[in-house]
């Protein structure tokens, strides 16, 4: 595993369709899971393809271990940067395996052959998402939440120290929700290396086991810092016009739930 990688974001600005929607946006972000949050259309997707050099910048830049990532050579960037799709394209008649094979790519080039470190990246990739009972069925047969793991196991065996996650819980049922917000933590843990996570997110329980919040609002930084930060909890509220309530468990950890309960 490579060193840690360190995002800075200044003054970032994007303008599309004649309307700004990123505005400003400061943020740096290194090892640990952060999570980004917020209403739908604040930008967030936009931010994550704008962090990942995917985006072009009406203003401000990104930089990434101190390279402007937008200028950045794509196989230099890949082996520092993977970016998991909002919605994750299925590519033909590949295999599962195949699939996550692909995410090797930035180490071997488009015609290198995979040695025994590629294979064990794949092998685990695939056994940290759980997918290694249809290893070989292709990908477009596969349900929503099977394929949304293929991809997520694509991200993890780039083996990239920083991770760009769109939306990962999509398709997920309950057990894989689980198992992808341990497999974030775990991450953060730097148990398999030091890496930096930053996943947009709807799912707001899981959002907060993260390290970190971003809160975005109509293309702004509203708040970030620890889910038990007060200014982030009550940007949370606020940006979700109060349809949800924070409040603490048992054990004093906060718990989102939606004011519709309160009723
Ligand atoms: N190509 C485009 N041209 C014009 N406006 C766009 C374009 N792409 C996105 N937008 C607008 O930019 C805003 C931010 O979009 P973005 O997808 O980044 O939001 P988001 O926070 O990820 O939303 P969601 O939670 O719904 O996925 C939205 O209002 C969207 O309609």
């Amino acid at each position: 595993m490579s060193r840690p990688a360190s995002l800075r974001a200044g003054d970032v600005g994007v303008r599309l369709g004649g309307r700004l929607v990123l505005d400003g946006v400061n943020l740096e972000i290194g090892a640990g899971w952060t999570a980004l949050v917020g209403p739908n259309g604040a930008g967030k997707s936009t931010l994550l393809r704008a962090l990942a050099g995917l985006q072009p910048l009406s203003r401000g830049a990104v930089l990434l271990d101190g390279e402007d990532v937008h200028r950045i050579r794509p196989a230099r960037r890949a082996a520092r940067l993977a970016w998991l799709a909002q919605q994750g394209e299925v590519t033909g008649e590949l295999s599962v395996r195949e699939t996550v094979e692909l995410g090797r790519i930035a180490h071997l080039g488009l015609m290198g052959t995979p040695g025994p470190a590629d294979r064990e990246a794949v092998d685990r990739a695939i056994a940290l998402t759980e997918c290694g009972a249809w290893e070989r069925r292709r990908l477009h047969d596969l349900s929503g939440g099977e394929r949304q793991r293929v991809l997520l196991a694509r991200v993890l065996a780039t083996e990239a120290p920083l991770l760009l996650l769109d939306e990962p819980t999509t398709h997920l049922d309950a057990p894989h929700q689980v198992m992808l917000t341990r497999l974030l933590r775990r991450i953060a843990r730097g148990e398999d290396g030091p890496r930096a996570v930053l996943s947009v997110l709807h799912d707001l329980p899981i959002a907060l086991r993260a390290d970190r919040l971003l809160v975005l609002e109509r293309g702004r930084l509203r708040a970030g810092g620890a889910p038990t930060d007060a200014a982030v909890q009550a940007a949370l509220v606020d940006v979700f016009d109060g349809a949800i309530r924070i409040e603490a468990d048992a054990r004093g950890a906060p718990r989102v739930g939606l004011t519709l309960d309160a009723e």
